[in-house]
């Protein structure tokens, strides 16, 4: 499964810690994230992530890109609703896209639990059928 972690600035030290405890599920997968999320989640926990720019740069717009291939099977995307962001347009964006392409998507910690646990559980083997079928097709 190939999962995208992005945090504003104000939720980023949640994502570290949600990352940490979860460390052990996370590693079994491919991770993605936008720069400066990516950045302090590696440094912290040690996890490979590939990193995209950060979001206000085009970061959002890089995993949304990745969604509409059919390249992303989870998002975990802890926004901060209290702080304007100069790219909203693009968070939005990426949001709408996982509701086109029935992508998985927490924008909290609380969901983001239970995603996590799901893909512990193996729930989220449906995604994997769905790429297999695809069979590469988008390249
Ligand atoms: O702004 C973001 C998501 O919209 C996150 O970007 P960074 O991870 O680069 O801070």
């Amino acid at each position: 499964m190939r999962i995208a972690l992005i945090a504003h600035d104000k939720k980023k030290q949640d994502l570290i810690q949600f990352s940490t405890a979860y460390k052990e599920v996370l590693e079994k997968h491919e991770l993605f994230a936008t720069g400066t999320t990516g950045l302090k989640i590696s440094e912290a926990t040690g996890l490979q992530i590939h990193r995209f720019q950060s979001g206000p740069l085009g970061g959002d717009q890089e995993i949304g890109a990745m969604i509409a291939k059919d390249k992303m099977d989870m998002v975990l995307f802890f926004r901060d609703p209290l702080t304007a962001q100069p790219h909203e347009p693009d968070v939005s964006a990426l949001i709408r896209l996982c509701d086109v392409y029935l992508v998985p998507l927490a924008t909290n910690m609380g969901t983001a639990e239970i995603l996590i646990h799901g893909l512990e559980r193996g729930d989220f083997s449906w995604r994997e059928i769905i790429q297999a079928r695809k069979g590469g097709q988008n390249g």
